[in-house]
């Protein structure tokens, strides 16, 4: 692989020195400016793989080299050396677009994993891996166009970002294409539910333990920081954490360095944190049910995610895509949806999004007769508008007793498999998902003979 070619700006000698040293011995090629008009000549006459700019510049401010790298090196990661106390600063050039900052003084460790993070973006231009697991963010509306486009220059940064939107728009799908075209891609991304771990093992759960700090910790356990090392850790309805452990994880995100229960030593991380909520959190900072300085740390950046009433014109391209998914999941030829019925869901206002449409097809799936999908299978709970779609559909169902359980037993065990599978085998969270209780699940499990 050819040399890579770094850009330091800094007007100070030492850390130019030390930072010029510390890159050396990683097999880079430096090249130092100490001001922004040396930066701007050397930017203009040879090409680099990385910026690493100070903030504080004697002819203006590293935020500017940011802007103007933003407009005429588009593809070139520049990070900001920030002197400590200027967070503001720092999250200020996140947002113009720089893609992390290093705190002064500089921890080297910390400035070589930036630095490896930055490299492996100039390599995004080799063609992907094609992933059967990884999900498209589909849809063609001028909304999810626009998030595509979003999630593709927030993924070479690592600003944390803030999902907001109603339940089931896809706010995780959004997080997992954010870190999966990004340079981290290659390491964990690790999906919580805030709302679903309870509260005396909360801190277990986000930062390990070890063997015999409590009744029960047998073993060391890495905790969720520990297991998106390197990675994304995805806070999901982060409003849900109680502000005990909101005042812990501020300081886990500002220090980069964890505690595990019991332990003597921090341990450092490199995490990047995205997170969303379903809620409105600037409300939930008002009644101070979540704390202002958290909230200012997760929601750098933050992005909406549309309803899916509020972008219909997507609903034939996720129908689809959902029902090629359900087919195939169950080994059934393609299924298709009647016009009455595509008429009917562009109708209804879907309180549960794409998560909601989902479900229908799949009941829908297993009601329909045959491999056509018809209006009255989709059993919409308000009344339907598209009413005349009766007149289109077939007779009723024809499908024995015995049949119709086997098709539901196995749909039901997809259906638990896959919420076991999504929680990492978390019993707890995976009731949560299924909105049964954890005896049911239990009881279900047992039933359905899945170990
Ligand atoms: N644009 C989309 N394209 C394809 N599938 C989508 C899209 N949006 C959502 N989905 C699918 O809808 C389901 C719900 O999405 P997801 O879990 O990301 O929503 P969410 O907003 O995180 O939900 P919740 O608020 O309940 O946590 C998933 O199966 C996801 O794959």
């Amino acid at each position: 692989m050819s040399t890579q070619h770094v850009l330091i700006v800094d007007d100070e000698p030492d850390i130019r020195e030390l930072l010029e040293i510390t890159l050396g011995r990683m097999g880079l090629e430096t090249h130092a400016a100490g001001d922004l008009r040396e930066a701007g000549n050397l930017l203009r006459d040879a090409r680099f793989d990385l910026c690493l700019t100070d903030l504080r510049l004697p002819d203006g401010s590293g935020i500017q080299l940011v802007d103007y790298i933003q407009q005429h090196h588009p593809e070139l990661p520049v990070a900001v050396i920030s002197a400590h106390g200027t967070m503001e600063t720092a999250i200020a050039a996140l947002k113009a677009g720089a893609f992390d900052f290093v705190a002064k003084p500089v921890d080297l460790e910390r400035l070589r994993a930036l630095v490896g993070s930055a490299l492996k973006l100039n390599q995004e231009n080799s063609p992907q891996q094609p992933d059967r697991r990884r999900q498209p963010l589909l849809g063609n509306s001028p909304a999810m166009q626009g998030i595509r486009d979003t999630v593709a220059k927030l993924a070479r940064s690592q600003a944390p970002i803030y999902i907001h939107g109603e339940s089931g728009t896809g706010k995780e799908l959004i997080a997992r294409q954010i870190h999966d075209q990004g340079p981290r891609r290659t390491a964990p991304f690790v999906p919580v539910n805030c709302g679903a771990i309870p509260p005396e093992l909360m801190e277990s759960e986000f930062f390990g333990h070890i063997k015999g700090s409590f009744t029960g910790a047998t073993v060391d356990r890495p905790g969720l920081f520990q297991t998106a090392h390197g990675g994304t850790l995805f806070l999901d309805e982060v409003a849900d954490l109680p502000l005990a452990m909101q005042v812990k994880l501020l300081r886990a995100i500002q220090e980069r360095r964890i505690r595990p229960v019991g332990a003597n030593q921090e341990t450092p991380v490199d995490v990047r944190i995205l997170s969303a909520t379903h809620k409105n959190l600037a409300d939930e900072v008002a009644a101070n049910r979540f704390r202002q300085d958290l909230y200012f740390r997760l929601n750098v950046i933050e992005l909406q995610a549309p309803p899916l009433r509020e972008r219909i014109e997507d609903l034939p391209l996720l129908a689809t895509h959902l029902l090629e998914r359900i087919a195939s999941r169950w080994g059934h030829p393609s299924l298709r949806l009647a016009d009455g019925a595509l008429h009917a869901l562009e109708q209804y206002p879907f309180p549960g999004n794409v998560r909601e449409l989902e479900n229908i097809l799949e009941r829908a799936a297993t009601l329909c007769e045959g491999q056509t999908l018809y209006a009255r299978d989709l059993r919409l709970s308000p009344p339907n508008p598209a009413g005349n779609a009766s007149t289109t559909s077939p007779p009723p169902l024809a499908v024995g007793e015995a049949a119709l359980d086997t098709q539901l037993a196995n749909q039901q065990r997809e259906v638990i498999r896959r919420a076991l599978e999504q929680t990492r085998w978390n019993k707890t969270q995976a009731a949560e998902v299924l909105g049964i209780s954890f005896r049911q699940l239990r009881y279900r499990l047992k039933k359905l003979g899945i170990e």
